[in-house]
C-alpha cells in the first residue's frame, strides 16, 4: 500500500476545461507530456512536423529488442487487421506509441470496450506507449460504425458527466495496473509504463470549418468514404444517413493525423468496427505528410461476441459496466465465474495477461478426468476482477461470493451485509413479524419463496437455508440470535435465490 501511495504522488493530475490528463512521471519523452499548441491547429511548422516524424518513426531503442506485439496479440486471439505487416518488426526495434478512443456515450466503458485497454495495456507490457482518447468531440457527432439507426444526439450536461465517468474508468484501470508494474508484480512492466488521457474536444473546439475544408477535406475522396462499410450498410438503410454522421470517419481521421503531428502517436488500434475510421487517419497521413514509406499504422482486434453472436455493448441490456457503481465488482467476479466451458479458454487468452503456458495448461487440465469444475472460470474471474477493480475489488468480490455461499463457514456480521445489500433482494419487516415467526412462514412473508408448501418441500431437500446454515427442522422459529446484529438474516432457496431481511 505504501509503495502504491508513493507512485501514486510521483503522478500530476490536472484538469483543463472539461478534460483530464493523467500523466504518470516516468522517463518517456518530454513530448508526449506537453502537446505543441497550435493557434491554428490545421497547420503545423515545419520543424515540428520533422521532429514529430522522427519521433514518430525512427524512435529507436537499439539496446532493446522485444518481443513483438503484435505476435503477442495474435497468439492470443487479439488481432483481426493491421494495415501493414511491417508493424511486426518495427515493434520490436521502436518505441511505438498506440491509442485507442473511446466516445463518451455512456457513463461508464464496458467489457467490449475493455479489449481496447487491453491491448493498449499490452502495448504497455511490450515497452511501448500507451494514449487514450476520450471523444468529447467525436461524440457529438455519432460513429455510424456498426449502427443501423443515427444515434440521438447528446446534450452538453450528458456529455460532460459521461466524459468524467469514462475517465475515471480508464485511468483507474491504467494507473492501478501501471503501478502494481512498477511495485514489480508484474515482469512485463517496469517503470517507463506510461499512459495519458486525452480529450479530442481540446484541438476540435480550435479548428475552423474553412481551413479544415481547405487543408483535410480537399484530401478525403468521396467515392472511398462511401465505400466504408458504416457506409455502405447505412446507406443501404430506409433511414439513410446525414452529412453529420457521413463525416465521422473524416474527424476520427484527423485526430490520427493531429496526433501523429503533435504527440508522435504512430499507431491507432481499435475494435474491427474501426477498421474504416482508422485507415480514414492512416490515409490522410500518407496523402497530407506524403512521408517516406510506413509512418503510421492501424491495427483492429475482433469484436467480443455473446454466446447468440451479439456484441458486448453499450446499447445491449444488461452490459457488462467497468464502473464499480454501475455493477459491483461482485457481480462482476460472478459474470466471469459463470462463463460456460465452452468459452472460458478463449476469454482466458483474450481478457488476461497470464502466461499462454498457463492457460494451455488450464485447457489441459479441463479434459482430464477429476478436473474441479469451475477452476478455469475461477482464475479468470480473478484476473479480469483483479485488472478492472484492483485488489480491493477482487477482495470485496471474494468476501462477497464466499458470503453467499450456502454452507460457508464465514460468519455473517453487519459488514459483510453492507457489502452484499446492493447485490442481493432484501426487505424489511418489523421485528414482530419476525421474531418467534416459523422460518416456513418467513420464507414467504420475505418474498423468498411462493408458498408455505413449496418452502417444506425444499427443507425437506435440504435446500433452504438461514444465515448460510441449512435448516432441517419444520418446526424452526426465528430467536434474537439469528438476527445479526440485532438488524439483519440471510435466507437462501438453494444456492441462487436469497433475501435479506432488514428488520424496522
Ligand atoms: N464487443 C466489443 N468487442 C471489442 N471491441 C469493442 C466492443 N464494443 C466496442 N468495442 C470497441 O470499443 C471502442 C469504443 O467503441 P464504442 O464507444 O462505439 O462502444 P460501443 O459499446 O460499441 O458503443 P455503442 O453501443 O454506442 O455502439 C471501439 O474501438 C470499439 O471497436
Ligand atoms: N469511433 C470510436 C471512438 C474514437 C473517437 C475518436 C478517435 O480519434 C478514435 C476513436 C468509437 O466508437 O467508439
Amino acid at each position: 500500500m505504501a509503495a502504491a501511495a508513493a507512485a501514486a504522488s510521483r503522478t500530476l493530475l490536472y484538469s483543463s476545461h472539461s478534460k483530464i490528463f493523467f500523466f504518470p512521471f516516468t522517463n518517456c519523452s518530454r513530448k508526449l507530456h506537453r502537446p505543441i499548441i497550435n493557434k491554428n491547429p490545421i497547420f503545423v511548422p515545419l520543424r515540428c512536423l520533422q521532429s514529430a516524424q522522427q519521433n514518430a518513426s525512427t524512435t529507436h531503442d537499439p539496446m532493446r529488442s522485444r518481443s513483438s506485439v503484435v505476435d503477442i496479440l495474435e497468439e492470443r486471439g487479439l488481432l483481426e487487421s493491421i494495415t501493414s505487416d511491417n508493424l511486426r518488426s518495427i515493434s520490436t526495434t521502436s518505441t511505438l506509441k498506440a491509442y485507442c478512443g473511446f466516445d463518451p456515450t455512456a457513463e461508464s466503458l464496458h467489457l467490449g470496450n475493455l479489449l481496447g485497454i487491453i491491448v493498449l495495456s499490452w502495448f504497455q507490457r511490450c515497452g511501448h506507449k500507451a494514449v487514450a482518447l476520450i471523444g468529447g468531440a467525436t461524440a457529438r457527432i455519432g460513429d455510424p460504425s456498426g449502427k443501423s439507426l443515427e444515434r440521438p444526439e447528446l446534450d452538453a450536461d450528458t456529455l460532460e458527466k459521461n466524459t468524467q465517468g469514462i475517465t475515471k474508468v480508464i485511468t483507474r484501470i491504467l494507473h492501478m495496473n501501471s503501478i502494481s508494474n512498477v511495485n514489480g508484480n508484474d515482469n512485463h512492466l517496469n517503470s517507463s509504463s506510461f499512459f495519458v488521457v486525452m480529450n479530442n474536444y481540446d484541438w476540435w473546439k480550435e479548428v475552423r470549418l474553412l481551413d479544415f475544408l481547405k487543408q483535410v477535406g480537399r484530401f478525403a475522396r468521396v467515392g472511398t468514404m462511401m465505400g466504408k462499410e458504416s457506409v455502405k450498410k447505412r446507406l443501404e438503410s430506409d433511414q439513410g444517413m446525414s452529412y453529420t454522421e457521413f463525416t465521422y470517419q473524416l474527424l476520427q481521421g484527423y485526430d490520427f493525423l493531429h496526433l501523429y503531428q503533435n504527440e508522435g502517436i504512430n499507431v491507432q488500434i481499435g475494435g474491427s468496427d474501426q477498421w474504416g475510421n482508422i485507415t480514414a487517419g492512416t490515409e490522410l497521413i500518407r496523402k497530407i505528410l506524403q512521408p517516406d514509406g510506413d509512418v503510421a499504422f492501424g491495427l483492429t482486434f475482433p469484436l467480443l461476441l455473446k454466446s447468440d453472436g451479439t456484441k458486448f455493448g453499450k446499447s445491449e441490456d444488461g452490459a457488462i459496466w467497468l464502473s464499480p457503481s454501475l455493477l459491483s465488482p461482485y457481480k462482476f467476479y460472478q459474470y466471469f465465474f459463470s462463463v460456460p466451458d465452452a468459452d472460458v479458454i478463449r476469454f482466458l487468452k483474450i481478457l488476461t495477461f497470464l502466461d499462454m503456458e498457463e492457460i494451455v495448461e488450464l485447457e489441459k487440465e479441463m479434459n482430464r478426468p477429476g478436473y474441479t469444475p469451475n477452476t478455469a472460470q475461477r482464475r479468470l474471474a480473478e484476473q479480469v476482477t483483479l485488472f478492472v477493480h484492483g485488489e480491493d475489488g477482487l477482495n470485496e468480490a471474494l468476501k462477497a461470493t464466499e458470503a453467499l455461499r450456502p454452507g460457508a463457514e464465514t460468519k455473517l456480521d453487519w459488514k459483510t451485509f453492507e457489502g452484499i445489500a446492493e447485490d442481493v433482494p432484501s426487505c424489511s419487516l418489523a421485528s414482530d413479524q419476525v421474531l418467534n415467526v416459523s422460518l416456513i412462514d418467513l420464507s414467504v412473508s420475505s418474498g423468498l419463496l411462493d408458498s408455505k408448501s413449496g418452502a417444506r418441500r425444499l427443507l425437506k431437500q435440504g435446500g433452504l437455508y438461514l444465515n448460510n446454515s441449512r435448516v432441517d427442522s419444520e418446526t424452526k422459529r426465528i430467536e434474537p440470535q439469528d438476527i445479526v446484529d440485532g438488524k439483519v438474516l440471510l435466507l437462501s432457496a438453494g444456492k441462487k435465490n436469497k433475501v435479506i431481511v432488514r428488520i424496522t
